[in-house]
């Protein structure tokens, strides 16, 4: 599956001029308010018409106005979910799903109600009307009646930003399994370093309308040069891990990865379940021997690769901890007095407090038949 999009556009002084491609099971287009990122999905949905360019699902041309083609947005088989949930007030849950099941035509349906259901865990809301869901249960329902129209691709704009903390934590799982559940290939529209780094197999970073840098979430995850100033302490690395085993006496799992061995608390996944892991460069600490007698236990070796500078005292340093970057920021004095330099083996030391809900992603699987 790949989305193409190579796009110019005018909208008042705002010039959109973007390109990317991406073959990513969840494609985040990432950067800050007015970025151009929501004109983009809007592009690529058909609410707009650029005025050059090109854009292709799959190898389906949607735009290409060398050509003269333009697919009405009706045509698209786009599926889409916004920041509020747009469900018919009138209409209950199970209707409004069945709404969506009218737009995919009968040859090209996937994924039944009950197995939408399912994996959305809104089995027990079906009769409700919209007005008496918590925020997080209508974007559930949002999202399936999306997927039951049996969407080519599925455009989220910002789909958790007016939720508080606690339905964000509620719903992510479902995002998740989304992902790896069904085939259906998301773009997912976010300006928050956690979310991105969670859900995302690949990142598009917008930036005055323009892509400043696109590619695998771990390769961009460490360019803290690309997060906005109050985001760079979000930054770090992501890193694709799985259980190892679990030490209930201590509250504790075991993670393996090829950096080594990392803990953290524990998680509810049976051993051998992925578990992916955003290790903040501001959580690592360097030491230039292996540590004695301290409490942090997740000490990875590494060398270092690369030393960039950071925001006022810090600098940012990449370490290659058997082909995993690991981004550690530390003051320029520490630098200094460590002889911090590319090429130096040095210890990567992360607290196991430090992960917590926001930081380690271990979802549940459920067979989904999509
Ligand atoms: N119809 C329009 N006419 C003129 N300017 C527009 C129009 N639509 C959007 N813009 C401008 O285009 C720019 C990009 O907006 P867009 O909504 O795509 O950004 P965004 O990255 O999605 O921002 P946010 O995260 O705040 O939603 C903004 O400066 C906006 O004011």
């Amino acid at each position: 599956m790949s989305v193409s999009v190579d796009i110019g556009h005018h909208q008042g002084s705002f010039v959109l001029d973007a390109a990317f491609e991406s073959t990513g099971r969840l494609t985040a287009l990432f950067g800050p308010s007015g970025s151009g990122k929501t004109s983009l999905i809007n592009a690529i949905a058909g609410l707009i018409r650029p005025q050059r360019g090109r854009i292709a699902v799959d190898g389906r041309v949607l735009v290409d106005t060398g050509d003269g083609v333009f697919i009405p947005k009706h045509k698209r088989r786009i599926g889409m979910v916004f920041q509020d949930a747009r469900l018919f007030p009138h209409l209950s849950v199970a209707a409004n799903l069945r709404y969506g099941r009218w737009f995919a035509p009968a040859a090209e349906r996937y994924g039944d109600i009950g197995a939408v259901v399912e994996l959305l865990g809104i089995g027990h809301l079906l009769d409700r009307r919209p007005a008496g869901l918590s925020g997080g249960e209508k974007q559930r329902v949002a999202i399936g009646r999306a997927l039951l129209a049996s969407p080519r691709l599925l455009l989220m704009d910002e789909p958790l930003a007016s939720l508080d903390e606690a339905r964000k934590t509620e719903i992510l799982p479902y995002i998740e399994r989304l992902r790896d559940e069904t085939k259906v290939p998301i773009v997912y529209v976010s300006h928050s370093v956690a979310e991105v780094a969670r859900l995302a197999s690949d990142v598009v970073v917008m930036a005055q309308g323009k892509v400043a840098a696109s590619g695998p979430t771990a390769a961009i995850m460490q360019r803290l040069d690309l997060l906005a100033h109050e985001e760079r302490g979000e930054g770090g690395a992501v890193l694709d891990t799985h259980v190892l085993q679990h030490d209930q006496r201590f509250g504790m799992s075991v993670l393996g990865s090829p950096a080594g061995e990392i803990h953290v608390p524990y998680l509810q996944a049976a051993v051998g379940h992925p578990v992916r892991l955003r290790i903040r460069a501001r959580d690592v600490m360097i030491a230039t021997e292996r540590p004695q007698g301290l409490s942090a236990l997740n000490v990875l070796a590494g060398r270092i690769a690369a030393i960039e500078p950071g925001e006022g005292a810090a600098v940012e340093v990449r370490i290659d901890c058997n082909g995993v970057a690991v981004m550690a920021r530390v003051t320029r004095q520490s630098q200094h007095a460590l002889s911090l330099a590319p090429g130096l083996d040095v210890f990567a030391v992360i607290k196991t407090v430090s992960f917590d809900e926001a930081n380690v992603a271990a979802t549940p699987r459920a067979e989904f038949d999509a």
